[in-house]
C-alpha cells in the first residue's frame, strides 16, 4: 500500500520542481514562507512507524488536540487507529468531527487531517435560527420559502397563453395576460361597467403590474384624472399601490385603465373564504357542505390590518368607496392589501362628501368582518348571521363588529376601533416582528451564497483559459497552479473505488475557509499523485487574488 508520510520540510522562495532522494518536491514561489513535502512510499504501517517520526513544525495546526494531548498519526494517515482504547495513547478525535466536516470525501487511502470546525467561518454563528442539522441545508433559505418564491417568481414571468385576443402593446405594457375569465355574467364595477384585470409588463421599467380595464368608458375630462393624484403617493403596507391610469383604443373600444402594483399570486379574500363550494354529487338533497369557522386570531388579524390601513386613507382626507372581500388581495396565509383604491374617485366623482363616504367604508367594513366570520357572502338574514357568529367568536369581537356597522352619524372615526382591539395589536407586532427575525436570517444564509457565487467566478476565470492551453507555466506553475490543485482537492475527489465524490458541505466548508483566509493547513496533491503540498487557506486565497488580478 502506499501511505503519503511526511519526510522534511523545506522553505523554499522559488517555484520549481527538485528531484531530492528519488521523490519530487514543489517549491512555492512566495514571500510568506511556505513548506513543501516529499512523497515516498512505504510497504506496510505498524503502529511504531506511524507514532515515530518527527513532527514538523509547520504540521501544528494539522495536528491540533484536545486536552494538551497530540492527535494519533494512525488517524491523521487512515481516517482511523486500530489501536484505539487498546493502549494508543495519543488522542482521537471523535468520529463525529469526520462525518461532520468531511462527509464522504476523505476515504482511508487519502491521509488528511481531521480537526473540529472553525466555527466563527460559518453563518449559523450569526443566524438567530440556525439549521441544527449540520447538513448544507443550513447555508440556504428554506426549503418553504424557497419553494413559495420559485411560485410567485414563476407566477411573474410565465408566459401569458397564446391567442387571447388582447392587444400585443397597450400603452407602455406589453405581453398582456388575463388574470379571470371574461365572460357576460361579470359582476358591474358600481352596477355599469364590465372590467377585466390583466398582468402586464412594462416597456419602462420591464416589471410586472396589473392593469384593471373599465370597458366602454368615456371619460368626461382630463381632469378627471388629477382624483388618483392623492392615491398615488400613498404607500401603505395594507393598500394595493396605484401607479398610472389611461385611456385607450388598443381594445378595439374606448378603456380607461388603471395600473397598481401586481402581487403574484394574490387571491381575493371572496375567493379563499367566501365563494361557495360546489355540492358533492353524492350529497343528495343538495346541503351545502359545512365550512370550517375562520379562527378569531386570523379574523383580528384581519381587523388590524384593514383598519390600519382605513386609519391612513381617512387620516388623508380620502375614502375606499368600495370595500367588499372581491376588493382586498391576500397573499401568503394572512396578508391583506386593499385593492382598487382611487378608481371610484376616477370613475364615479364625488357626489356626497368624504365624512359620508368615511362612514359608508366603515360599515362596509363591518359587513366584510361578519361576512368572514359567517363564512357567507350573503348576510342579508341578520338574525340568523348574528347568531352563527356568536356561536363562534368573543364578545369583543362582536362588538367591534357592532361598532362598525351600527350608525353613529359623523361622530364614528376608525381610530375607536383600535380600543376594541386592545393588547391585540400587541400580539400582531409580535407576528410581524418574529416573522421579520426569520426572514432576515433566511436573508443571511442567501449572502453567503452570494460570496460564494463570487469566489466561484474567479475560479472560473482563472482555470482553463484556452489562450493559454499550451502554456504550461499558466497553469503548471506559480499561484495558478495551486488554485488548480485547490480546484481539484475541492471538486475533483475521489473515492476509494476511484468514484467521484460529490459533497456539497466539502465544498462549501472549503470554499468558506478560503474566503476568510484560515490559516488551517490542508494537503492538495498533484493529478499524478506524484507530489504533494501543504498551504494554508490563506496562502490559497492569496494565491486566487494575485492569478485573478
Ligand atoms: N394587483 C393585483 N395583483 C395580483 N392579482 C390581482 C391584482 N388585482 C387583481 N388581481 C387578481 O385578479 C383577479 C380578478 O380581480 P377582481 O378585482 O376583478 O376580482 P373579482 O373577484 O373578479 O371581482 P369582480 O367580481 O368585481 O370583478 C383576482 O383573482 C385577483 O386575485
Amino acid at each position: 500500500m502506499t501511505v503519503w508520510r511526511i519526510r522534511r520540510l523545506i522553505p523554499l522562495t522559488h517555484y520549481e520542481q527538485l528531484v531530492l532522494n528519488d521523490s519530487r518536491i514543489f517549491k512555492r514561489y512566495s514571500n510568506s514562507k511556505p513548506y513543501c513535502y516529499s512523497r515516498f512510499s512505504i510497504k506496510a504501517h505498524t503502529r511504531q512507524a506511524s507514532h515515530s517520526y518527527a513532527r514538523p513544525k509547520s504540521y501544528e495546526s494539522v495536528d491540533s488536540t484536545q486536552q494538551g494531548q497530540r492527535q494519533c498519526r494512525n488517524v491523521l494517515i487512515y481516517g482511523n487507529c486500530k489501536y484505539e482504547g487498546k493502549g494508543c495513547t495519543f488522542y482521537h478525535p471523535p468520529a463525529s468531527y469526520q462525518a461532520q466536516e468531511y462527509d464522504q470525501f476523505y476515504s482511508q487511502s487519502q491521509p488528511t487531517a481531521l480537526f473540529p470546525l472553525n466555527h466563527h467561518l460559518y453563518n449559523k454563528s450569526t443566524a438567530p435560527y440556525p439549521d441544527l442539522s449540520g447538513t448544507h441545508h443550513g447555508f440556504f433559505v428554506s426549503d418553504d420559502i424557497r419553494e413559495d418564491l420559485h411560485r410567485r417568481s414563476e407566477n411573474l414571468w410565465s408566459i401569458p397563453p397564446q391567442s387571447t385576443g388582447l392587444p400585443d402593446e397597450v400603452h407602455n405594457y406589453h405581453s398582456l395576460a388575463p388574470l379571470e375569465p371574461t365572460g357576460p355574467d361579470r359582476r358591474k364595477y358600481f352596477g355599469h361597467w364590465a372590467t377585466s384585470c390583466y398582468r402586464a409588463t412594462s416597456t419602462l421599467d420591464g416589471a410586472v403590474y396589473a392593469l384593471r380595464r373599465i370597458e366602454n368608458f368615456r371619460l368626461i375630462h382630463e381632469s378627471a384624472f388629477s382624483a388618483i393624484e392623492p392615491w398615488r403617493t400613498l404607500s401603505h403596507p395594507n393598500i394595493v399601490r396605484i401607479r398610472e391610469a389611461f385611456t385607450t383604443r388598443a381594445f378595439n373600444d374606448s378603456s380607461l385603465v388603471v395600473t397598481y402594483d401586481y402581487h403574484p399570486l394574490a387571491t381575493t379574500l371572496f375567493d379563499t373564504f367566501l365563494i361557495p363550494k360546489p355540492v358533492p354529487p353524492y350529497q343528495s338533497r343538495g346541503l351545502a357542505p359545512a365550512v370550517e369557522p375562520i379562527p378569531e386570531e386570523t379574523i383580528w388579524s384581519f381587523v388590524i390590518q384593514i383598519s390600519n390601513a382605513m386609519k391612513a386613507v381617512h387620516d388623508r382626507g380620502l375614502a375606499f368607496r368600495v370595500m367588499d372581500a372581491t376588493k382586498i388581495l391576500l397573499t401568503g396565509k394572512s396578508r391583506l392589501r386593499i385593492n382598487c383604491c382611487g378608481l371610484a374617485d376616477l370613475v364615479n366623482p364625488d357626489i356626497h362628501d368624504v365624512a359620508s363616504h368615511q362612514q359608508e367604508d366603515m360599515i362596509s367594513f363591518g359587513r366584510l368582518i361578519l361576512s368572514l366570520c359567517s363564512r357567507s357572502a350573503d348576510i342579508s338574514n341578520y338574525a340568523k348571521i348574528r347568531d352563527i357568529v356568536s356561536r363562534s367568536y368573543s364578545t369583543d369581537l362582536q362588538n367591534a363588529i357592532m361598532f362598525l356597522i351600527s350608525p353613529h352619524g359623523s361622530q364614528k372615526i376608525i381610530g375607536k376601533l383600535f380600543d376594541f382591539i386592545g393588547s391585540r395589536l400587541l400580539l400582531e407586532m409580535d407576528a410581524v416582528q418574529l416573522r421579520a427575525d426569520a426572514l432576515e436570517s433566511q436573508l443571511a444564509r442567501e449572502l453567503e451564497n452570494g460570496r460564494l457565487v463570487r469566489l466561484l467566478s474567479k475560479f472560473g476565470f482563472i482555470n482553463e483559459r484556452p489562450e493559454f492551453a499550451r502554456d504550461y507555466r499558466w497553469s503548471e506553475t506559480g499561484d495558478k497552479y495551486i488554485v488548480k490543485l485547490f480546484r481539484d482537492h475541492v471538486f475533483h475527489g475521489v473515492d476509494e473505488n476511484g468514484r467521484p465524490v460529490v459533497s456539497l458541505s466539502h465544498v462549501l466548508t472549503n470554499l468558506n475557509k478560503l474566503d476568510a483566509g484560515s490559516e488551517e493547513k490542508l494537503m492538495l496533491i498533484s493529478r499524478d499523485d506524484q507530489s504533494c503540498l501543504v498551504v494554508s487557506y490563506r496562502e490559497i486565497k492569496r494565491c486566487v487574488e494575485s492569478a485573478f488580478r
